[in-house]
């Protein structure tokens, strides 16, 4: 049994549980993309690994499906040790962290998944564990009720988070290592979806792969979820071999945008558009209106919207491009709304 998933991750169905396991890169030689980073975290762990000690404590942060819960299990892999895995709202109470700490070997990784969600009285409790590796339990209750500090191997702590806007400054600031990921271009999802399709042993063309990945939004957890899908209608429809025609007829039967926007990019743009005559609007005006919450549009919508050249940020606020007008159709100024 693979280790190396969270059973309890909740991007995935049962089903696709499986599957995503064998797709899930283990070591930093699988994993694709997001050069930079790799390359630090590369020397981060030999060094570390040299003068045997604990890794840094690391925190990843970026939109979702690009790997950072990914890459906390190949740190873990690269460094040798062992990885317990948790996620901020499941850990309450500062008891269940202090189980969880006092339970980790020399050199662990303790992995906190949507770290920005911890209480405040957990994340402090946090804080001492991870400066000075100690911890305050409490023993026995009532009149006899003490408090006696005890030590704790050191280990690394890895948060990840989609919002690094709401975690804290003290948080933040305990982290030695920060890595924000990059959206990934088509060049490498094309890459990553060839190397899935080797793992599920579906043969796939060059074209179709990078047909896929330009429709993936960025997100290799998209593109290895389309590549299911695609696989489905070449077994059904198709001799079973995933070319362009098939491709291309899957994609459209499953209404996936020419660029892979979701329905909230689709709903921003068509906002921008609608209601405020293509912008400049406020981040909170446009939050209200797609009734979305700001920090979420502008760490997770926002970026890739940006990045693909549908919206502009200006002084003012969010403006759309001449090309989300022709991506979604519509026509830029005072005549829109159709009067011909
Ligand atoms: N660089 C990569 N190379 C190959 N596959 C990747 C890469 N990054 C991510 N994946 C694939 O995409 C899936 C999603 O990645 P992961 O779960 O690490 O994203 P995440 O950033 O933790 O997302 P979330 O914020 O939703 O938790 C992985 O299971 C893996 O199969
Ligand atoms: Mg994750």
């Amino acid at each position: 049994m693979n280790e190396n998933l969270d059973p309890t991750d909740q991007n995935f169905s049962p089903e696709e549980f499986d599957v995503e396991k064998k797709l899930r890169p283990l070591s930093f030689h699988d994993f694709t993309g997001q050069d930079q980073v790799l390359e630090n975290l590369q020397i981060f762990v030999q060094a570390a690994n040299g003068r045997d000690e604990a890794l840094d404590h690391t925190l990843f942060h970026g939109p979702p499906g690009l790997g950072k819960t990914t890459l906390a299990h190949i740190l873990a892999n690269e460094l040798e040790v062992g990885i317990k895995v948790t996620s901020g709202p499941v850990l309450d109470k500062p008891g269940d962290l202090a189980g969880l700490l006092t339970n980790l070997e020399e050199r662990d990784v303790l992995f906190i998944d949507e770290i920005h969600r911890l209480s405040p009285i957990v994340e402090e409790y946090l804080y001492s564990a991870m400066e000075d590796y100690k911890i305050d339990i409490m023993i026995e209750t009532g009149p006899n009720a003490r408090t006696v500090q005890i030590n704790l191997n050191p280990f690394t702590l890895i948060g990840a988070t989609t919002r690094s806007g709401l975690l804290t400054a003290p948080m933040r600031a305990r982290f030695g290592i920060q890595s924000r990921l990059q959206y990934y271009n088509t060049e490498l999802l094309s890459s990553i979806v060839q190397r899935s399709a080797q793992i599920l042993n579906v043969a796939i063309s060059m074209e179709a792969a990078v047909e896929i990945a330009g429709r993936s939004r960025g997100t290799p957890r998209i593109a290895n979820a389309l590549l299911r899908r695609v696989r489905d209608f070449a077994q059904i429809k198709g001799n079973g071999n995933i070319d362009i025609e098939i491709s291309r007829y899957a994609l459209e039967a499953l209404h996936v945008d020419a660029h892979g926007l979701d329905e909230m990019d689709n709903k921003i743009l068509t906002t921008l558009i609608d209601k405020f005559k293509g912008g400049p609007v406020g981040i909170t005006t446009l939050a209200t209106a797609v009734s979305e919450n700001a920090e979420t549009i502008e760490e997770v919508y926002e970026p890739f919207l940006i990045q693909q050249g549908f919206i502009i940020r200006t002084p003012r606020g969010r403006e759309v491009t001449e090309f989300a007008y022709k991506h979604l159709n519509k026509i830029k100024g005072p005549t829109q709304g159709g009067l011909f």
